[in-house]
């Protein structure tokens, strides 16, 4: 039996983490913007604030489970106020993937509340003693039986991870890979930026925060630095300039694969990651190409677009506002002002998806996600936006389709759907290190290590884990006919 807490002082950092973590859930907005943005994280000092980050982006990420240990200890969980709620959430995410002693958890977990009411400290004190008791048995799920799932429970709690998001992961990538994303996952992701190569000194500046890291899990290519530190790259000031872009090394290589001399088109463009990389790229290696770069939320193109200007890479680029899943109406202007309907040498799907391969960087993601996105709801848009796409390739030009998840519902089995179509019959699957880009020199090792990702039928698969960049897919249908 433990001692009983004694009175100590709050830290500053979970008392920040709670008043952001009350806020959150009042406003819906995202953890990272709300962090960013806080005056009172900026006000901690550098440890303090590594703290608050830690515990807001945690809590967020793992809710489902703090909220299963906790409210096994409640008569009423459903009448439990969101204040007491979430000051035991962040000693529960301490006890379970901190490894805080329980000793503080108990006491700070305590004052946390004390701080919001007072008359529930001892209702905290003894919750927070029987979660300390139970934590081991809780993370291996030892109150599940074998025969109904215990492996899998005891990875979804020890990730913090909704039980049927890790059965899904399971079935698409096996059991090591889920279990190295299941660790990696509260851990996080190494960051990666593209050069903007009309910027004379920011490959000099980027570099120079470079951080230390597993070498083999970082081709070199041209214009891409990896890994970074990420402090030392936002103080630098390069991005702020438009300098470089931080993108994901996976997400650098679906840019490369659609970066082709030529008319090229963009349907999910967003706020233009993969616009700036590819824009930059071509422009690195003198490729001469336009860009039609397509978005149906009006403020994402209105940010790609003014970013690009900003950089100077925007010569040449069309911004649309508009839906793909309508892609003639979309592009009805820029077919009148052609006099022609627009075909294009590369058109690249940046589809809508789970997110999953980027839980590291977006932890709303595995609690908002519901069954029905996965099994239904993104795979019919995801194919619809490839079908209207696949309509304006030119013959012989490429089609890409890619997301950032990892699930075969959103991958392969939208390519196998598209290719069993009629819009897909004129269309050959290619492996993406085919890429034109991928052919040149400068380009051998980014291709050798796109080779090491893709399966037997050259589609490019990767999935976070310690060290590794985030989860990309990536398809490159070619058309034949
Ligand atoms: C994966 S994100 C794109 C990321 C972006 N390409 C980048 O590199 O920064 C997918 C984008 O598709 C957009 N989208 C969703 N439905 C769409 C539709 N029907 N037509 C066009 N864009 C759509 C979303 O708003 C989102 O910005």
């Amino acid at each position: 039996m433990m001692p009983s807490a004694p009175m100590t002082e709050l830290s500053p950092a979970r008392r920040v983490a709670l008043d952001l973590l009350i806020e959150l859930e009042e406003s819906g907005a995202y953890a990272r913007d709300a962090l960013d943005a806080s005056p009172a994280v900026r006000m901690l000092d550098r440890r303090d604030a590594g703290l608050a980050t830690r515990l807001v982006l945690g809590v967020v990420a793992t809710y489902g489970c703090l909220d299963e240990l906790i409210d096994t200890y409640c008569d009423k969980p459903g009448r439990m106020n969101a204040r007491i709620r979430n000051a035991l959430r962040i000693s529960a995410f301490e006890l379970l993937y901190l490894g805080t002693e329980p000793r503080v958890v108990v006491s700070q977990g305590v004052e946390l509340v004390r701080t919001r009411a007072k008359s529930a400290a001892g209702f905290a004190n003894a919750v927070l003693r029987r979660a300390c008791e139970d934590r081991a048995r809780y993370l291996d799920a030892r109150d599940i039986r074998e025969s109904d799932g215990r492996a899998t429970a005891a990875l979804s709690r020890q990730g913090g991870l909704p039980e049927w998001l890790v059965a899904e992961f399971e079935t698409s990538l096996g059991a090591a890979r889920t279990r190295a994303l299941v660790e990696a996952g509260l851990e996080p992701a190494p960051v990666a930026a593209c050069v903007n190569p009309l910027d004379a000194t920011a490959e000099e500046a980027v570099a120079a925060c470079r951080a230390s890291g597993d070498a083999a899990a970082c081709p070199a290519f041209p214009g891409c630095v990896a890994p970074l530190e990420a402090a030392g790259l936002v103080a630098s000031g390069v991005l702020r300039r438009d300098g470089a872009v931080v993108c994901d090394l996976n997400a650098q290589v679906v840019a490369c694969a659609a970066t082709v001399p030529g008319a090229t088109l963009e349907v999910g463009a967003g706020r233009g990651t993969k616009t700036f990389v590819t824009a930059a790229t071509a422009s690195r290696s003198g490729i001469e190409r336009t860009a039609v770069a397509l978005e149906v939320s009006k403020k994402r193109s209105r940010l790609n677009r003014r970013r690009m200007e900003r950089a100077g890479l925007a010569e040449g680029i069309r911004f649309v506002t508009g839906d793909g899943c309508d892609l003639d109406g979309a592009l009805a202007a820029l077919d009148a002002e052609a006099g022609e309907r627009m075909r294009f040498d590369c058109v690249l799907v940046d589809a809508p998806c789970s997110g999953t391969g980027t839980m590291r960087r977006h932890p709303e993601i595995p609690w908002r996600l519901d069954p029905i996105d996965i099994d239904e709801d993104l795979p019919r848009l995801q194919l619809e936006l490839l079908t209207q796409a696949a309509r304006r390739v030119r013959a012989g030009g490429q089609l890409i389709y890619a997301t950032c998840s990892v699930l075969h519902q959103e991958n392969a089995d939208v390519v196998d759907a598209f290719l069993d179509s009629s819009a897909g019959r004129g269309f050959s699957l290619e492996p993406v290190s085919g890429a034109p880009l991928f052919q040149r020199g400068e380009f051998a090792e980014l291709a050798a290590y796109v080779r090491s990702n893709e399966n037997a039928r050259g589609l490019f698969q990767t999935v976070p884990a310690a060290d590794a960049f985030d989860g990309h897919f990536c398809a490159r249908l070619v058309r034949v006919r």
